[in-house]
């Protein structure tokens, strides 16, 4: 059997961000990734720090762990990592999740195609802004997009932001897709805070500011504007 670079894999808990926000969810992390965003929330899925935690599992093995966790208390699993888009061999997972009667949503950047994206319920496509420091290769992008035409599922864009640079280009994303459902995400630079009721200020003055800055823009008429809803609950822990 293939095997996946798998680092976390938990719940139940609920989906913190875009447009599955509040879907009770197990999530499978899976390790590696082909960006190094600045302010990447989940650095240990890629800069080594956690490289001993990373198990190299099959689709059963995963199956078997998500149902010793999480039991009979759950019909949904989002895979994220790192970029589970690096995986050719995640296609035996999302059948195996479908064949159980598991619906499964996929959180990535749109770096790289996989012919199992057309498996996904849910797929979030979320390019990353210059604050991140990446650079977003739009022949990639349109590329990922005109396979996802005839799409049956859900497939949504998600852009984090942190300053006025981020908006212009999360607008100018918008634009170019502007048939794909659209959500704006605050960006939580304040990473190893673990005074909870300080971070969750400091967020949702962020969140109130990214609302003022939609609200006074024509160009962000059709979008949606949300906080990583985990992260009010639970701050910066890991695994929630
Ligand atoms: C950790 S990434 C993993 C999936 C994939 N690599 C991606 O970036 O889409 C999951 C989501 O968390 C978002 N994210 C990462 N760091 C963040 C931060 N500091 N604040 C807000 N969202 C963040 C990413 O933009 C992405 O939408
Ligand atoms: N609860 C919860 N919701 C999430 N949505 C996207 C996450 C991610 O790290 O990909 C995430 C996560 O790590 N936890
Ligand atoms: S693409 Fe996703 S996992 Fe990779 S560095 Fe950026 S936020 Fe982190
Ligand atoms: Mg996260």
């Amino acid at each position: 059997m293939s095997k996946l670079p798998v680092i976390e894999i938990f719940g139940p808990t609920i989906q913190g961000e875009g447009m599955v926000i509040g879907q009770k969810t197990m999530f499978v992390r899976t390790a590696g990734c082909d960006y190094s965003c600045s302010w990447c929330d989940s650095a240990f899925t890629w800069d080594g720090s956690a490289k001993d935690e990373i198990r190299l599992m099959d689709a059963e093995e995963i199956w078997q762990e998500l149902t010793e966790i999480g039991g009979d208390r759950f019909s949904f699993v989002t895979i994220s990592g790192g970029n589970p888009a690096l995986l050719k061999n995640m296609d035996a997972l999302i059948e195996l999740l479908k064949a159980n009667g598991i619906k499964c949503g996929l959180e990535t950047q749109g770096s790289k195609w996989q012919d199992w994206f057309l498996n996904v319920d849910e797929l979030t496509i979320s390019p990353k802004p210059p604050s991140s420091k990446m650079n977003t290769n739009f022949e990639i992008l349109d590329m990922i997009f005109s396979r996802l035409k005839d799409f049956k599922n859900h497939v949504s864009l998600k852009v984090v932001i942190f300053d006025e640079a981020d908006l212009e280009y999360a607008k100018m994303v918008h634009q170019r897709y502007e048939h794909i459902p659209f959500y704006l995400q605050v960006g939580n630079n304040d990473l190893t805070n673990l005074n909870d009721h300080e971070l969750i200020d400091k967020l949702l003055q962020k969140y109130e500011w990214l609302v003022n800055c939609v609200a006074a823009d024509a160009q962000l008429n059709n979008v949606r504007v949300l906080p990583q809803l985990h992260t009010l609950l639970w701050g910066n822990k890991r695994g929630v």
